[in-house]
């Protein structure tokens, strides 16, 4: 049976906590946030109550945001008066390994058997920190973006102890606020970090190189593939590029800096069995030829739209 959750606390309600806290108090569930003591959560609730009417004003948030902030928020004394009568606890508290562990072993002790409890952490393995809780099968990672209100993406990180029933209550909050849940598997920085961190390190490299600025790759980046990627993922994008295309840009790239830009082994089986992406009608993805036009249409109407929505909100404000 799926447990439903109705009620939620927010362990930390900073940055992202605050976010998390908007999104669920806006699908309709009774959110407490509890902080470093009860002067900190009142100043977190008041603030996103404030935020959340001047972006219902301003078009951004639904129209009766601020009054459904302003009636499912609520701060509490401590975190055992938020944790002890809800359905689900996000733990929220900063990026280190001790704090994490003493918060979730203080949420296990206060919160009734049967809470579901998910760590946003951001790159610690959930099988660590699942140790700190006292009913692995209700612990998870759930792992949102940042902003947490407009990103769509959620990642779900079960460990080998985590019960089918935890991650299906999740799932249908997170789908009540709208979000896209992706389960992933339990590995430092998950799916999106890992990504995110090593494009990060080669772009911080070649800056020590002396051979871009910081905002020349910022442009490059937001204008070539993240413009891409707002659409399609690495995959889908190498597969209508061609994985032949990718094999002979790799072994140039392995030519100048090395082991760590050598194709991948799958992809060069692929390109040898002749799975060469969209031209063959396989790579990766199963991409079918006789598609292709679809495809293609819905790539250039996407692409049309998000160049005028770019043109339209002009570069960002950065100096
Ligand atoms: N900032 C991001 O872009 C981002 C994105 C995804 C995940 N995360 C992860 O989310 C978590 C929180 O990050 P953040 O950016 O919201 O940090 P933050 O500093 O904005 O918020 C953390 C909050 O936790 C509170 N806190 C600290 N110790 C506490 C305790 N013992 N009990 C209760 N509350 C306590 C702080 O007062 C603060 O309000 C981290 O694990 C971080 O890695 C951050």
């Amino acid at each position: 049976m799926t447990v439903q959750i109705n009620s939620a606390a927010i362990i930390g309600g900073g940055y992202m906590g605050g976010g998390m806290a908007q999104s669920l108090a806006l699908s309709g569930v009774c959110c407490k946030i509890a902080d470093i003591d009860a002067e900190a959560a009142r100043k977190s609730v008041d603030r996103l109550v404030e935020e959340g009417r001047r972006y219902e004003g301003e078009g951004l948030f639904p129209s009766g945001a601020g009054e459904l902030l302003e009636s499912n928020l609520r701060a509490a004394h401590s975190l055992a008066d938020a944790v002890d009568d809800v359905d689900y606890v996000a733990e929220v508290v900063p990026e280190r390994l001790e704090l994490k562990q003493s918060v979730i072993g203080q949420i296990s002790a206060a919160a009734k058997s049967g809470t579901i409890i998910g760590s946003n952490t951001s790159a610690i393995p959930i099988s660590t920190l699942a140790e700190s809780s006292a009913e692995p099968e209700n612990f998870l990672g759930v792992h949102w973006m940042n902003p947490s209100y407009f990103v769509p993406s959620v990642e779900i990180i079960p460990t080998v102890s985590t019960s089918a029933g935890a991650v299906e209550a999740v799932e249908k909050l997170l789908g009540r606020a709208g979000k896209v849940a992706t389960q992933v598997s339990d590995s430092a920085g998950f799916v999106a970090n890992r990504l995110q961190f090593a494009l990060y390190q080669e772009a911080v490299r070649m800056v020590e190189e002396g051979l871009a600025d910081p905002a020349q790759i910022d442009e490059v980046v937001s204008n070539s593939f993240g413009f891409r990627l707002a659409v399609f993922g690495p995959f889908a994008i190498a597969d209508i590029a061609g994985l032949d295309v990718y094999e002979g840009a790799f072994r140039s790239m392995e030519a100048a800096y090395g082991e760590r830009f050598a194709a991948p082994s799958l992809l060069r089986e692929k390109v040898a069995a002749g799975q060469l992406g969209m031209k063959s009608g396989q790579g990766f993805l199963a991409m079918d030829p006789a598609q292709a036009g679809g495809l293609a249409k819905y790539r250039d109407r996407a692409y049309a739209e998000l160049g005028a929505l770019k043109q339209r909100l002009g570069n960002p404000p950065i100096d």
